[in-house]
Order: C-alpha cells, then structure tokens, then sequence
C-alpha cells in the first residue's frame, strides 16, 4: 500500500476530486495548507495578486492506495491540476504499513 501526498492550487481541487473519482479512487483527505517551493514563493501570483510573504495557499490531498493503483492516481493528479505555470505542485508517495477501518476491523487492502 502507497500513500500518496500531493500538493496543488486551491482552485483545482474540484478538478482534482472529479478526476480521482472518475479513477475509481475511493477516498481522499483534503488539508488547506501553506508552502512554498523553488522560487520561494516570491513571483508566485495567487488570486491575480503577487503575495508578499514567502507562504502561498495550497491545498494538500492525501490518499491511500493499493501499490496498483498509483499510475493511475498520479496520473489523474497532473492532469487535472496542471496548468503549465509555476507553483502547480508536487506529488510524494511513500509506503504504508498498516490501515484499519475503525467499523468492521478490517485491515490492510479490505480497509482501503
Ligand atoms: N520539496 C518539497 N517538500 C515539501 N513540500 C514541497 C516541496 N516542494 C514543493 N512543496 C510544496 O508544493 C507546493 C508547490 O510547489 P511548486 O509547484 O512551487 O514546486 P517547484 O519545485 O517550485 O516547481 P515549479 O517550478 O513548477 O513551481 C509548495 O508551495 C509546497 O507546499
Ligand atoms: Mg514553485
């Protein structure tokens, strides 16, 4: 199992969701968080004004996947939260040990 932490543009979480939906992806947390990346936020513009601080809003999605659907979730995010300018974001995946769903007990796969 993978979990798969990405970081987008606020505005295109709704894309992001819809596209993650249509991949048969069944569940996903959405955070309201702040970063900056490589140019350190400066010549990043947000809302159509340049922000004066270093922290720019971002959204981060996490989901938790089977090891073979993560193309497909990676491939579902850069789509749809692409738009080719700077502060599009970035996707980490890092391995998970153990999931339970708190209902039942199930663990592992039958938990996702
Ligand atoms: N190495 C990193 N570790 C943790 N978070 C990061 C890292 N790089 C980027 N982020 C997060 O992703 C957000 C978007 O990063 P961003 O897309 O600006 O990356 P970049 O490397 O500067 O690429 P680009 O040149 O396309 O802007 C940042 O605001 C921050 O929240
Ligand atoms: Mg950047």
């Amino acid at each position: 199992m993978k979990k798969v932490e990405a970081i987008i543009k606020p505005f295109k979480l709704d894309d992001v969701r819809e596209a993650l939906s249509a991949a048969g992806i069944t569940g996903m947390t959405a955070i309201e968080v702040k970063g900056f990346g490589r140019q350190k936020g400066h010549t990043e513009l947000y809302r159509g004004a340049e922000y004066v601080v270093d922290f720019l809003p971002k959204v981060k999605i996490e989901l938790v996947l089977a090891d073979d659907q993560v193309e497909e979730c990676i491939n579902a995010i850069t789509t749809a939260a692409r738009t080719g300018k700077i502060g599009d974001g970035k996707i980490f995946v890092s391995d998970v040990t153990r999931v339970v769903r708190i209902r039942t007990g199930e663990e592992n796969e039958a938990a996702i």
